[in-house]
């Protein structure tokens, strides 16, 4: 299997004629591949939360061991990212990415037709953390293709349009499942087979769009076809590296890829705390319906679309590339936004949805950067490694925080206490990225100063 995913050979130069059309069209159809493969990854991510509560009339599970069965997503994914991602900058994607997700659906199908597969929490937790494991395997191999076929100029817009994938295959879940229960007689194991079916097409056809680096299709490096180089590149870039290369040469020593990671848990703890406990805390705090919550919680996640693409268009064009102030700035309105979520009196709901959706709205821009600012911290074979670094932080520390830390503040300081560790969170995130700004600041003025040296 391991032979699969090797890396493939480069091939002969094709003719300069056909060098501009085949690169075109290639372009098109990786970005397709990308962007439905990670789709199609949250619709066998996501889809178990739905079962929780026939889980629980059905077989008399808690939400506490509920809780500890899908912390196990959470844990192994952090790993896996940040592991999985360092064998996928040395992997062919397109059977890396199309293999996570079959791995993923196949779980998925153990659940939906394995009766024993639900039968106790020691079951579901290893399968949720295989399915975490399997689930590590899809950004690493998005962001391989992402840096070895676009140029770094173009890499902002590209990855804040093609992040929306997650929102989008994470938005599908909910229609999915009412389509099984129309579907399948109100069967409601149909939340684990439907999305999995729908995910085994998809890894289908990422295998026959996906493609391994532009020289293995006879096509010169990205750097070479748009002429745009970043700063340190040489010859050296487009050799496959080991693993101690990857961890000691370049993400290890790394010092800003470790200060956006530490900003990534604080980003993550505000992304799936406000998330992960809206349901819970409008109904309680502010007396909202559940098929009202349901809704804020399809509003948070879509309206994290256009949130995206606004973030990374002003990174680019206001900022020029950098991703740290456009962080800044979205971070900061994300701290009043989660103030007017807390403070909002009960009786308000317009407020309460608007600043529900506001979060929703402003915080996936400083994810998405977080996640692009990796691929470029890093040489373009160990991008998947140096992003897996901030997911492990942001799963590992932020999301599991998020469940954990956040349920034990509210049981015992009630929804103030909670709210407080959200705000704390937003301000710590926001000091990160301002230390990686000043960080970000001298690393350009050095390479502005050995570029001066080198001319003269
Ligand atoms: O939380 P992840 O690892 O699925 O990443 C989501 C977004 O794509 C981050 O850029």
């Amino acid at each position: 299997m391991f032979g699969l995913f090797t890396p493939e050979a480069h091939k002969q130069r094709l003719p300069d004629g056909s060098i501009d059309p085949v690169y075109k069209r290639l372009r098109w159809q990786l970005f397709v591949g990308i962007f439905f493969g990670y789709a199609g990854y949250y619709l066998v991510r996501k889809n178990f939360s739905l079962a929780m509560p026939y889980l629980i009339e059905e077989y008399g599970y808690s939400r506490g061991e509920l809780g500890v069965a899908l912390a196990a997503v959470s844990i192994a994914y952090g790993l896996s990212k940040f592991l999985m991602g360092n064998v996928s900058d040395r992997s062919n994607p397109r059977f890396f990415l199309a293999s996570g997700l079959i791995l993923s659906s196949i779980v998925m199908l153990c659940f939906g037709f394995m009766p024993w597969a639900t039968g106790s929490i020691t079951a579901m937790f290893v399968l949720l953390f295989l399915n975490g494991w399997f689930q590590g395997m899809g950004w690493p191999a998005c962001g391989r293709t992402m840096v070895h076929w676009w140029s770094h100029k173009e890499r902002g817009g590209l990855v804040s349009v093609w992040n929306v994938a997650h929102n989008v295959g994470g938005g599908l879940i909910g229609p999915l499942f009412l389509f099984g229960l129309w579907a399948f007689n109100d069967d409601w194991r149909s939340a684990f087979y439907v999305p999995a079916f729908f995910a085994l097409l998809v890894a289908g056809f990422t295998i026959l769009v996906m493609r391994d680096t532009p020289q293995s299709c006879g096509l010169p490096p990205i750097e070479e076809y748009k002429d745009d180089y970043p700063e340190s590149y040489d010859k050296s870039f487009e050799e496959e590296m080991t693993a101690k290369e990857i961890f000691f040469k370049y993400i290890f020593n790394n010092k800003l890829l470790w200060f956006i990671a530490i900003a990534n848990a604080f980003v993550y703890l505000i992304r799936y705390g406000v998330l992960d406990w809206a349901p819970v805390y409008l109904g309680e705090a502010k007396g909202f319906t559940v098929d009202k919550s349901s809704w804020a919680y399809f509003l948070y996640e879509w309206a994290g679309i256009p949130g995206t693409l606004l973030c990374g268009w002003i990174s680019d064009k206001l900022f020029k590339g950098r991703r740290a102030p456009a962080g800044i700035l979205f971070m900061v309105l994300v701290t009043v936004a989660v103030l007017v979520y807390w403070l909002n009196p009960p009786g308000n709901p317009t407020i309460d949805m608007m600043a529900l959706i506001s979060i929703g709205f402003l915080i996936y821009g400083p994810v998405m950067l977080i996640g692009l600012y990796a691929l470029e911290l890093a040489p373009k074979k160990a991008a998947g490694t140096a992003a897996g670094l901030t997911g492990l932080f942001g799963y590992l520390g932020g999301a599991v925080a998020a469940n954990a830390l956040l349920g034990y503040t509210v049981d015992n300081f009630g929804w103030d206490g909670g709210f407080m560790v959200l705000t704390g969170s937003c301000v710590l995130a926001i000091f990160f990225f301002i230390i990686t700004m000043i960080g970000e600041k001298k690393a350009y003025q050095k390479q502005q100063l050995e570029l001066q040296q080198q001319n003269g």
